[in-house]
């Protein structure tokens, strides 16, 4: 379970999470809605320790995680594929996947085969540089070697955004794959409303850096999406 409780974060002195209490249980698919700018991606730079200062109590699985930096919230099994993907454009598709195995507790610098498994488009272009694949094709990249640091749960910025649709929904599948058959845990932040419904058994919708409403994702009615989403 990864339990946020009054936590406000901080860019500078700006407050841009505002005593935000939030529960995701183990195997849970949660995704985290909202307008621009209302602190999606504040939220998940929150739980990372990558705010210049962060206050309140984020728990996984018991362990306080608000005092450790990052490498050890991701030692301690958060993982994150970052809005834009976070590709080292000069670094090629294995050295990027060496990367996510660094940061395994039990690394022993191997590349996973159930994990190329899942993008076998990775294996095929394992010495090409990440800076010559396609969106798509990045995307895969990121969730990849976020998955070789062996998370328990999985944060995601907007997987889905400016990617081809032909691999979005391969993209999706392989999400829903992970969280059913394999049980693990997704935080992800998506606009594209269809995905997360499909996708997702909780939500919750922030406004101001906290949250404004959230639940079951069948209470995520017309009404709620027409107040807090409709721009
Ligand atoms: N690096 C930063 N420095 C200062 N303020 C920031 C920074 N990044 C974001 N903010 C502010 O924090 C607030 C929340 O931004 P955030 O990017 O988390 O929103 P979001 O919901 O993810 O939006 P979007 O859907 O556009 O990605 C906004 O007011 C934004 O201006």
């Amino acid at each position: 379970m990864l339990e946020l409780a009054d936590v406000d974060g901080f860019y500078g002195r700006s407050r841009a999470l505002q005593s935000l209490t939030m529960r995701v249980g183990n195997g849970d698919f949660f995704s985290v809605l909202g307008r621009n700018g209302v602190g999606k991606t504040t939220l998940l730079r929150t739980i990372l320790g990558l705010m210049t200062r962060t206050t309140g109590s984020i728990r996984l699985d018991g362990e306080e995680l608000i005092a450790k930096p990052t490498h050890e919230r991701s030692r301690a099994g958060v993982g994150y594929v970052p809005q834009g993907r976070g590709i080292l454009p000069n670094f090629t598709v294995r050295e990027n996947l060496m990367i996510g195995t660094f940061a395994s507790k039990a690394s022993d610098g191997r590349i996973a085969e159930w994990v190329l498994d899942l993008f076998p488009i990775l294996k095929e272009f394992m010495h090409r540089r990440g800076g010559n694949l396609s969106g798509g094709q990045q995307q895969q990249l990121a969730i990849a070697r976020a998955l070789l640091s062996e998370p328990k749960i999985m944060l995601l910025d907007e997987p889905t955004e400016g990617i081809q649709p032909n691999i979005v929904e391969q993209i999706e599948d392989v999400l829903i794959d992970l969280n059913r058959k394999r049980g693990l845990t997704i935080i992800l932040v998506e606009q594209n409303l269809r995905f997360a419904r499909r996708a997702s058994q909780h939500f919750a919708i922030l406004n101001r850096g906290s949250v404004a409403v959230g639940g079951p994702i069948d209470k995520l009615s017309d009404d709620l999406i027409h107040q807090h989403l409709v721009v």
